[in-house]
C-alpha cells in the first residue's frame, strides 16, 4: 500500500480577474521509506503541492489518500487532530513562536494530543538531547543562529513522531554543514519507514533524495538526473 497517494490534486487560485492554476491535475503515489525532493522553478507551484499534501491547503479538485484515511474529507477539528498525529511541517523561515523558548516551542504540537505532562517533558528533552540543544533550553528564537532555529523546527516536526514530514526549502537559511546534518536526520527519518518530502533547489538534498521529480506550471514529471 502506498503511504501517500494523490489523484488529479488541483489548485486554482482566482482573485476575480487573475486565476492561476498553481498545482494542475498532479498524479501521486509515495511510498513508506521514501524521500522525494521536489525541484522547480520560483512560482511552478512547489509550495502550493506542498500544503496540499501537508492538509493545510483544500485543493480545488482531486483526491488525497494517507493510506485509507481522506484528511479532506475530515471535519476541521478531526483534520487538525490528523495534522497533528501524522504530519510534521517545516517551513523555510523556521516559523518558531517568538514569544516561546526552545522547550515550548518543541513541545508546541503537544496541544493537540493526548500527552500527559511527564511524557510532553520527556519528549522533549530527548529531543533536545539529541539535537544538541542542551544549552539553549531557555532561550527565545531570537537569541539563536539559523541552524540552532532550524534545529529547533526540525525537534519540533518531529515531536509527535509523524509518518510523514513536508518540509519547504529547510535548507534555504544554512550554510553547508548544517545542511548536511539537517538531511541525514531527514534520510535517517524516511529510512525508518516513514516519508519525507522536501522542495528545494538545493543539490545536497536532490543528491540525498530516493526521488527526484520536477514541477513545470504546476505540473509534476519525474526530474532526469
Ligand atoms: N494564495 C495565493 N493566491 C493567488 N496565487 C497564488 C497563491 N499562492 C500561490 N499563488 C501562485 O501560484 C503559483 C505557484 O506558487 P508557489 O508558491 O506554489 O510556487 P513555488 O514553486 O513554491 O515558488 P517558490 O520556489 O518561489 O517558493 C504562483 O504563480 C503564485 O503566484
Amino acid at each position: 500500500m502506498h503511504a501517500i497517494n494523490t489523484k488529479e490534486i488541483t489548485q486554482v487560485f482566482d482573485n476575480g480577474n487573475h486565476r492561476v492554476t498553481a498545482v494542475d491535475k498532479v498524479t501521486l503515489q509515495i511510498h513508506q521509506g521514501e524521500l522525494i525532493a521536489i525541484t522547480g522553478r520560483s512560482g511552478s507551484g512547489k509550495s502550493t503541492l506542498l500544503y496540499q499534501l501537508a492538509g493545510l491547503l483544500h485543493p480545488s479538485s482531486g483526491t488525497l489518500h494517507y493510506g485509507e484515511n481522506q484528511p479532506y474529507k475530515l471535519s476541521t477539528n478531526k483534520l487538525n487532530q490528523f495534522r497533528a498525529e501524522h504530519i510534521g511541517m517545516i517551513y523555510p523561515d523556521f516559523r518558531l513562536l517568538p514569544y516561546l523558548n526552545v522547550i515550548e516551542n518543541i513541545q508546541s504540537p503537544s496541544l493537540a494530543l493526548n500527552m500527559t505532562d511527564d511524557e510532553v517533558k520527556q519528549r522533549a528533552l530527548d529531543l533536545i538531547s539529541s539535537f544538541s540543544l542542551q544549552d539553549r533550553v531557555n532561550h527565545l528564537p531570537s537569541a539563536l543562529s539559523s541552524g540552532e532555529q532550524q534545529r529547533v523546527a526540525l525537534a519540533r516536526a518531529l515531536f509527535t513522531s509523524p509518518s510523514t514530514i513536508i518540509a519547504d526549502e529547510p535548507t534555504g537559511n544554512l550554510d553547508e554543514a548544517n545542511s548536511h546534518k539537517l538531511i541525514s536526520t531527514l534520510k535517517n527519518y524516511a529510512e525508518q519507514g516513514n516519508v519525507v518530502i522536501i522542495a528545494t533547489h538545493d543539490p545536497l538534498v536532490m543528491k540525498a533524495a530516493d526521488r527526484q521529480l520536477q514541477m513545470k506550471q504546476g505540473q509534476l514529471s519525474q526530474a532526469l538526473t
